[in-house]
């Protein structure tokens, strides 16, 4: 419903209604409780309107035809936003307040102000204070370039034409993404990557195999440097290590997210940040008591299952305080809807590269040796996995390739339930299918281990000691 009662205390005041704050309110009127949602801007958040959804929208109006793909963009999004807008007016015990929510030093119960764009300041009484305020785009002006030029995420969904050349700026999942799209779309596409390779936090094999794929559809890439000005008359992107994109029509910033961390009173309530955020644990329990925050706001997820995830962790806490709070959250995939698609799951490869290597092996399989890759003529692709010698635990897994996001719920499913690569050895595939990658890594893993054994016993048993004591 819209508003709430002052004079109430709330179980919880929710400050943003994106994938974090729906997940609270949603969660917790579920357990019965009245809970006040504040949102300054759109209902649904970053994913809903300026992210998840424009951008697979995108990636799909480019394939499938689209005569107009950002006018399809355009309504699959506000079609979604006004329903989860609609729902959260309408549900009994979602008090929905329109404004800007700021935390203040009161506790016992917390106050929460909302300043609303009519003027006038609502105070809400809580017991619990969530904090789902999100991330937004990190920005630089580039000289020269006007604002017509220059897009984020939050304006290139604008758009109403497809550019002829587009300058991608960074080399991380909202440009390898959109890169795919662009491309489907018929634009000149040209990604410019600070960092040695693209997708830098991940496995250098995954940075190679998408550069690869990518450079076979056609994207230009220029690794290792920077936009440094435009000259607007003739439309020249001039790069720090001398390239020059001639033409351009829109140079879209995806050069990482900072949190929202601005007017939310964080100081006066005494809630700790670091550079990446709120700190806040698997809980979303902040320094403060009954005060959590959750999702982008923290920098400890930057996806909305992880939002989700976190989210319910911290519904939990909230309406069943008397639990213990053990056990760390559950693995959490990550993808990138590129085409080919990317993901992977588990460690990440630093801590997978600081394990002993005699406890450890990696298996690795290109994916157009496989039957589908062969039918499909697939070019570029590989599936690789991190698993404890002999156990075959699952350590890291990571995929680039055909359905990568859903094969990758395997490895997941795996970690969690902490099943190894010797039990997945007899799990059976439908054939051709790509999850039969899976198979054969177990394959190979059976095929690297048994006859072994005898050789490397002890070699292996030390390192597998000394990596899950090193872990502790
Ligand atoms: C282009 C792009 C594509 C993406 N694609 C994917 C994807 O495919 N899959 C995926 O899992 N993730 C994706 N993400 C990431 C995902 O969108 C975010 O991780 C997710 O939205 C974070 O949820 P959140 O609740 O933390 O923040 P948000 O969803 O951003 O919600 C925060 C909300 O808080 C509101 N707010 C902020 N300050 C205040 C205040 N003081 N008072 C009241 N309200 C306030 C904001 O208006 C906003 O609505 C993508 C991101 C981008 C940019
Ligand atoms: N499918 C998904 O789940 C999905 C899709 C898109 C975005 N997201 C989320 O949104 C977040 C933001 O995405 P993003 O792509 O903006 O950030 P990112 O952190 O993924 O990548 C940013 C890239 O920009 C590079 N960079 C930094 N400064 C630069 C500069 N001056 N010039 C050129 N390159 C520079 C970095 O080296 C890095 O490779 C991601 O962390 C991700 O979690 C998720």
């Amino acid at each position: 419903m819209i508003g709430h009662d002052p004079t109430r205390t709330y179980k919880a005041v929710v400050i943003g209604a994106g994938s974090g704050g729906l997940t609270l309110a949603i969660g917790l009127a579920g357990f019965g409780h009245d809970t006040v949602l504040v949102e300054a801007g759109r209902v649904g958040g970053d994913c809903t309107n300026v992210g998840c959804i424009p951008s697979k929208a995108l990636l799909h109006a480019a394939v499938s035809g689209e005569r107009d793909p950002f006018g399809y963009v355009r309504r699959k999004r506000d079609d979604l936003a006004t329903r989860e807008d609609h729902e959260m007016e309408e549900h009994e015990q979602i008090h929905l307040v329109r404004g800007r929510a700021r935390l203040t030093s009161e506790r016992d119960p917390h106050v929460v102000e909302v300043d609303a764009p009519d003027g006038t300041v609502h105070r809400v009484l809580a017991d619990n204070v969530v904090i789902c305020a999100g991330s937004q785009p990190v920005e630089f002006a580039i000289e020269g370039m006007s604002d017509d030029t220059l897009v984020t995420n939050e304006t290139l969904f604008e758009l109403h034409d497809v550019p002829g050349t587009i300058v991608l700026v960074g080399g991380g999942a909202i440009s390898l993404e959109m890169a795919t799209a662009f491309r489907d779309l018929g634009s000149a596409v040209h990604i410019v990557e600070l960092a040695d390779r693209l997708i830098g936090n991940d496995d250098p094999l995954v940075s190679s195999t998408i550069r690869a794929a990518l450079e076979r559809r056609g994207v230009v890439m220029h690794i290792g440097t920077s936009i440094e000005r435009f000259d607007e008359p003739t439309r020249t992107a001039h790069l720090a290590n001398g390239d020059t994109i001639p033409g351009v029509d829109t140079v879209l910033l995806a050069v990482g997210r900072r949190p929202r961390l601005d007017g939310l009173g964080l100081k006066e309530a005494g809630v700790e940040t670091s550079d990446q955020g709120v700190v806040a644990d698997g809980w979303g329990r902040t320094n403060v008591d009954g005060i959590f925050a959750v999702g982008d706001i923290t920098g400890n997820t930057l996806t909305t299952h992880g939002a989700n995830a976190i989210g319910r962790r911290a519904v939990r806490a909230i309406a069943l305080p008397y639990l213990p709070k053990t056990g760390d959250p559950r693995a959490m995939a990550n993808a990138v809807y590129s085409r080919p698609e990317i993901a992977s799951v588990g460690l990440s490869p630093s801590e997978v590269e600081a394990m002993s290597p005699a406890g450890r092996r990696r298996y690795e399989i290109q994916m157009p040796g496989i039957d589908r890759g062969y039918t499909d003529d697939l070019e570029h692709g590989v599936a690789m996995v991190d698993v404890e010698r002999f156990s075959g635990k699952i350590l890291r897994a990571a995929i680039v390739g055909p359905s990568a996001a859903e094969i990758i719920g395997m490895f997941t499913l795996a970690i969690d339930q902490g099943i190894g690569l010797r039990k997945m050895f007899a799990m059976v595939h439908p054939y051709p299918s790509y999850s039969q990658v899976v198979g054969q890594l177990a394959d190979d893993f059976a095929r690297d281990t048994y006859p072994a054994l005898p050789k490397e016993w002890w070699g292996m048993m030390r390192g597998r000691v000394k990596n899950r004591l090193a872990r502790r």
